[in-house]
């Protein structure tokens, strides 16, 4: 089975909406001709229709330059599981289906940490997601104490468990899973690409047992938390890590390119 690997890029809330629209055209330009592998950023909400347009625009002039198409998708960074109704502040999955973005990143732990997303809610949020045909990127990783307390395999399986409750393996069929250690975001400090490989296995044969082994095989794991240019061939080079969620590193076009283009 082989999984096209997806780099993906979580702006988080950084850039202004100009900024956002020149990192994605210089992204788009240093990624030309990149054919193996899908790319993903994930600006904030109001950046989204303005990247899109940006896309759009980039697109027309490849094609007319007998370019290829950018690979460059959009994802949204969260949404709220209702499709619309009073629930001030919150941005649903239609809405940002209709703004031009076709993934949405699912309870990454500054969600969970500052936002009080459960397993519940994100269970929810996902099926959301896949009812307005996004496709989530969900988020797990234990804790630096829960790593100490050897806990990690406990945490990521009670994670994915509560978060996937309820689905069939044919309604996850676009789902992508972003393992994400919480002591590795940021902090320059990365699992090493034999620990996230380990990870890897052990988050795939549990989605086995749950979905079946077609399911499992096709689903890919990304793997984010510090990956940076000079780690990023390392890790890819392992069997059961297919792609990067990056977040520090994916803010300046130069950087994410070297990345993408690993
Ligand atoms: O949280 C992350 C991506 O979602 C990872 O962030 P860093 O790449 O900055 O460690």
């Amino acid at each position: 089975m082989t999984r096209t690997p997806l780099i993906a890029g979580n702006w988080k809330m950084f850039k202004m909406g100009s900024e956002a629209v020149n990192t994605v055209r210089k992204l788009a330009e240093l990624t030309i001709g990149t054919n193996n592998r899908d790319i993903m950023i994930a600006p904030p909400f109001l950046a989204i229709p303005l990247v899109y347009q940006e896309l759009n625009n980039l697109n027309n002039a490849f094609k007319k330059e007998n370019k290829t198409e950018s690979r460059i998708s959009i994802g949204a960074q969260n949404l709220y599981h209702e499709n619309q109704g009073a629930y001030t502040g919150e941005v649903s999955a239609p809405m940002i289906k209709d703004a031009g973005a076709t993934h949405v990143i699912i309870g990454h732990s500054e969600r969970r940490q500052y936002f009080g997303e459960t397993d519940e809610s994100i269970c929810k949020k996902i099926g959301a997601a896949f009812e307005s045909d996004l496709t989530p990127v969900m988020c797990i990783g234990e804790t630096e104490s829960e790593k100490n307390e050897e806990k990690t395999f406990y945490v990521l399986d009670k994670q994915i468990r509560n978060g996937l409750k309820g689905f069939r393996s044919d309604e996850l069929s676009s789902l992508v899973i972003a393992y994400e250690p919480v002591w590795a975001i940021g902090t320059g400090k990365t699992a090493t690409s034999d620990q996230v490989e380990d990870i890897h296995k052990k988050i795939r044969s549990l989605l086995k047992e749950m979905f079946g082994v077609e399911f499992s095989e096709s689903l890919r794991i990304l793997y984010g938390g510090s990956v940076k240019p000079d780690n990023i061939a390392d890790l890819m080079s392992k069997q059961n890590i297919d792609g990067a969620l990056v977040g520090g590193a994916s803010l300046d076009a130069e950087t994410f390119a070297k990345i993408v283009n690993f």
